[in-house]
């Protein structure tokens, strides 16, 4: 699908329950007794059924009622809410911290209980398995650290990692989040500690995209830190010593690529949180030769775009007047550069001059306005500098004020990692944007980063602003009963349906091509009413219905592009041969759906 909007019918049919799979299918399990207990891929608590017991050696390791899925989940549900009636008026860091950590024994001890209750209360636990409170948990993890998840290859393993992969004890790998730590969202080098951004980026494929938890794997490559406060904090769980630095660095990554690939051929690798020379270098590195993709730069930039794209159509103007939309991106680094030069991409497309399309972009990082004039000019940032002079005025480091008022800019967008610096002034700033709908991005994370809070941006740039940020806030209530809504810019709209896609095309890698499909789709998913309304991205509610969207958009272009080797049974040719709308349906029956399937011991 190019630039048309798709209409959708009744916004009821975009329930992830109505996705759910049919009859479960038997497990095979290789343990008995309490090791199957104490596994929490099988376990199933008091929930396991008397014949069950007797197959699987259990009987007499339980009480001897036998409860139901429901009731177990009613039971849980019951738990949290208690937790939320006796936590009130607690600090919020505290109760995010006790949500948390009641999520995190469930998921300890029963996967399938675990993302049932996640993946029907998605609007309300993602703000906890994932931004903000992901964030909290990571700067929390020493204390927090309870048992291990994922793996963790250090510098020291140097040499091992081919043998050390055999050590994870799943025999199919589809999905891998790995990062080094050095920039745990924009809080900045967490080392070790930023494990808990692939295990809430994970979790998100399983709710979202159904990736069968057994098949997914965190990765921590604690190659060092540099945050002196870990360095000298003795219950640090990682290596302390300065990051690895130059080739040393490269190595180890490289050797860890190509382990994985060699017992995992067909998983896909999601690079998250690396600081951004080694976002950059990783991907131009590994992107040719492995299925891989770096989400802040890629995940992100497709976000943006649909909401860049959402925001023209705010105006009631035809998509292809993106190319006449003046855009200020505050934040020079991974996800900035990612989204101007998608958006690049898109003007390029849209039969717009590649040569001037970046005459309407503005890039600031933290010395000001990046011009051609700026010394040691970062190449990664170099398309982006503007010419001095070319609006009256505008010079190198200009501060966001300034060019603010000399731009007049259709769009604000912040990914600077910077909170609160979309100030009062900035704000009001945006009154005299050449929009009739000014937007304003505040899309750091996680909340206290953010550029700008939801209730800051309607007061103090006005009532007609379409607003989005990455973590999420509360719509705001504009008073004569009219509401600002806002929308979660966040990459967990396509990130799962890039995954997806290129795992059930079996593509050999995730082009351009790929991506600017999954931003398409995303960007044309919303009806005319709802864009209208400021509403740009679907409710979190609904995600497993956009992600099979976005992992369908992506399968087609891998086919069109001969990037496709096919899924188990489903080779090229069928694939080929489906329909978008069968595409869809293909997508949407490959989710895993959590439900207790029967276990078959094998030996
Ligand atoms: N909503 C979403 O889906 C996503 C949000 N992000 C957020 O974006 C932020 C930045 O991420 P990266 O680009 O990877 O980080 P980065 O470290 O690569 O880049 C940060 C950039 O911000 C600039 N900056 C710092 N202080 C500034 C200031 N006072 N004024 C203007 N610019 C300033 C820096 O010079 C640098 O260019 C993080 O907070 C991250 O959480 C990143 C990816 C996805
Ligand atoms: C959302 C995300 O990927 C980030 O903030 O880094
Ligand atoms: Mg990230």
């Amino acid at each position: 699908m190019m630039w048309k909007v798709a209409r959708f019918a009744a916004a009821s049919l975009r329930g992830s329950r109505r996705l759910s799979t049919a009859i479960p299918a038997p497990s095979i399990v290789h343990k008995r007794g309490a090791d199957i207990l104490h596994d929490p891929w099988f376990n199933k608590d008091t929930g396991f059924p008397l014949t069950e017991r007797d197959r699987l050696g259990l009987r007499g390791l339980l009480p001897p009622r036998v409860i139901s899925f429901e009731q177990q989940y009613a039971r849980f549900m019951e738990s949290y809410q208690s937790l939320e009636k006796n936590t009130q008026g607690q600090p919020d860091s505290i109760v995010s911290l006790a949500k948390w950590r009641i999520l995190n024994r469930l998921h300890d001890r029963n996967e399938t209980l675990y993302y049932r209750v996640l993946i029907d209360n998605i609007k309300d636990f993602a703000p906890i398995i994932y931004t903000p409170t992901v964030g909290l948990v990571c700067q929390n993890y020493s204390g927090l650290f309870r048992r291990p998840r994922g793996m963790y290859f250090s510098a020291k393993d140097k040499g091992e990692m081919m043998s050390m992969i055999y050590n994870w004890p799943a025999q199919k790998v589809d999905m891998i989040v790995i990062t080094d730590g050095s920039r745990i969202l924009g809080l900045g080098d967490l080392g070790v500690q930023g494990i808990g951004i692939p295990i809430g980026k994970l979790d998100m494929y399983v709710a979202a995209a159904g990736i069968n938890p057994q098949k997914i794997l965190p990765i921590m490559l604690d190659v060092g830190t540099n945050n002196q406060k870990l360095l000298e904090d003795p219950l640090y769980l990682g290596l302390r010593r300065p990051r690895l630095e130059g080739d040393e660095y490269l190595e180890i990554v490289d050797e860890f690529m190509e382990a994985i690939h060699t017992r995992w051929p067909k998983a896909i690798v999601q690079f998250e949180d690396f600081q951004m020379k080694w976002a950059f270098e990783t991907l131009q590195r590994y992107r040719k030769k492995f299925c891989m993709f770096n989400d802040d730069i890629q995940g992100t930039a497709g976000v943006a775009l649909a909401g860049l794209l959402g925001t023209v159509r705010t105006q009631g103007r035809p998509l292809e007047d993106f190319t006449k939309q003046k855009i200020v991106v505050v934040g020079a680094g991974s996800a900035g550069l990612g989204v101007l030069s998608m958006a690049v991409q898109a003007v390029a497309r849209m039969g717009g001059n590649r040569a001037t399309a970046t005459n309407n972009f503005f890039l600031l990082d933290k010395d000001g306005l990046i011009t051609k004039e700026r010394k040691n000019l970062d190449p990664a940032a170099a398309p982006f500098a503007r010419n001095q002079g070319d609006i009256e005025g505008l010079k190198e480091g200009d501060n966001l004020i300034e060019v603010i008022k000399k731009v007049r800019p259709h769009v604000l967008l912040g990914l600077s990692g910077v909170g609160g610096i979309f100030n009062e002034e900035v704000l009001k700033s945006m009154r005299e944007s050449d929009s009739p709908k000014p937007a304003i991005f505040a899309m750091s994370n996680p909340t206290k980063n953010a550029e700008c809070t939801a209730i800051d941006a309607f007061k103090h740039a006005g009532p007609n602003i379409v607003f989005g940020s990455g973590s999420p806030f509360e719509n705001v209530d504009l008073g004569n009963g009219k509401v600002g809504h806002v929308n979660q810019a966040n990459n967990m709209y396509l990130f799962p349906g890039i995954g997806l896609g290129a795992l059930l095309s079996g593509a050999r890698l995730i082009t351009d091509g790929m991506l600017q499909a999954a931003a398409e789709r995303l960007a044309s998913y919303m009806t005319d009413e709802e864009i209208q309304d400021g509403i740009l991205y679907p409710s979190v509610n609904s995600i497993r219905h956009i992600t099979a969207e976005v992992g369908a958009a992506a399968l087609r272009t891998a086919v069109a592009e001969g990037l496709a080797e096919g899924h188990c049974e489903v080779g090229p040719r069928e694939l080929q041969q489906m329909s978008e709308e069968e595409t869809v349906e293909y997508v949407t029956r490959n989710m895993w759906f959590p439900v207790y399937s029967p276990l078959v011991h094998e030996k």
